[in-house]
């Protein structure tokens, strides 16, 4: 069997984000179509050689940290990271007990920027890690998503969702037709809490009726008037930048442009079978203005899913 494997962490959108009560438990309610991007982190999961005494040693500045036996690199963020703590999870709940692992991740959905980049991490680690352990769709990936935050489950098996509850219920959606995304990720970031206070603060926010009728609504596919987030007008207030960004998409031919998730990524839709070339041509003459500007399409579970790695660094 291959020792190492790989799979691609598909960064989101929110093709829309409706906002409703805060729980008991402090997390929102919300109704939101989660759509998974080419713009992708990529995981590697590998024997760790030394095991545990390597995962001992002191680790690079910020770029590594110890999930048990187990290490995770990912260059570009600081802290705890999600992914060990899908990791370190996954071997709890399973007994999962295979030798220690290296997992590295090469992030390129940008951080802390409302695209869901360490849910992605962590919800790819969880495919990698049952893989790993010789059980590929394990039903503890499921049990343990939620557990991990609230986007998680939604990109356990990444295609367009819908969710709803906080994130925790997850539906079929139908692909929505073809597009193309123009993306425009900020200089700046934004914690998810604070925009969710913010919206709070703001009064933004929906009773449970008008969230559950936009629910039905939903059924039916994805009208035009549909695409909206309402944590779009809190992001804006932290981060007034968007604005720009919003409208350079629009000026760039976006049929729409919004704020992903919580923000400060902005996307722009470009609709049609050249979406996806209007949404390049638009990130090329943008990337001056919005360093990072890309274009990316909608994928699908096969994008994500977990292949094995020869030594020669082909896919098996
Ligand atoms: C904005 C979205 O990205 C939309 O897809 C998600 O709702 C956020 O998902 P996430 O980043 O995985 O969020 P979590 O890590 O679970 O929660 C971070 C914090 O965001 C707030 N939060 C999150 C999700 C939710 N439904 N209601 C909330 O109020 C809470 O303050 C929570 O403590
Ligand atoms: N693998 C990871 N990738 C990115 N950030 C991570 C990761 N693990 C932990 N984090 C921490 O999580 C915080 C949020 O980062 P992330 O990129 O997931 O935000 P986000 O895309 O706004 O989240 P969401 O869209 O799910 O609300 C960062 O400040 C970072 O320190």
């Amino acid at each position: 069997m291959t020792e190492v494997l790989r799979a691609l962490a598909p960064g989101k959108t929110n093709l829309c984000l409706f906002l409703g009560p805060t729980r008991p438990d402090g997390l929102h309610e919300l109704v939101s179509v989660i759509e998974p991007l080419s713009l992708a982190d990529e995981l590697t999961l590998e024997p760790l050689e030394g095991g545990a005494l390597v995962a001992a040693g002191p680790p690079l500045a910020g770029e590594t940290c110890a999930a048990g036996a187990d290490e995770v690199v990912c260059a570009g963020v600081e802290g705890p990271n999600l992914a060990a703590a899908a990791l370190a999870r996954y071997r709890a709940a399973t007994g999962w007990e295979g030798p220690p692992r290296r997992l590295t991740i090469v992030k390129r959905v940008p951080v802390a920027a409302g695209m869901g980049g360490g849910s992605g991490d962590a919800a790819a680690t969880l495919r990698l890690a049952a893989h790993a352990a010789g059980r590929p769709g394990d039903p503890a990936i499921a049990a343990l998503a939620p557990q991990l935050g609230a986007d998680v489950p939604s990109q356990v098996e990444p295609r367009p969702v819908l969710v709803h509850g906080a994130g925790e219920h997850v539906e079929s959606f139908a692909p929505p037709p073809p597009h193309g995304v123009l993306v425009l990720p900020s200089r700046e970031r934004l914690s998810t809490p604070d925009v969710f206070r913010e919206a709070d603060r703001l009064g933004i926010g929906r009773d449970a009726g008008e969230l559950a009728a936009l629910r039905e609504r939903l059924r039916d596919g994805l009208a035009p008037a549909l695409i909206a987030n309402d944590l779009q007008d809190a992001a804006r207030s932290l981060c007034p930048a968007i604005d720009d960004a919003l409208a350079a998409a629009r000026d760039a031919g976006a049929e729409q442009a919004l704020v992903s998730g919580s923000g400060p990524t902005v996307v722009g839709l470009f609709w049609g079978a050249d979406g996806e070339e209007r949404a390049a041509a638009a990130a090329a003459a943008l990337s001056g203005r919005f360093p990072g500007a890309v274009a990316a399409r909608p994928v699908g579970p096969d994008f994500a899913a977990v292949v094995g790695v020869r030594d020669n660094g082909g896919s098996s």
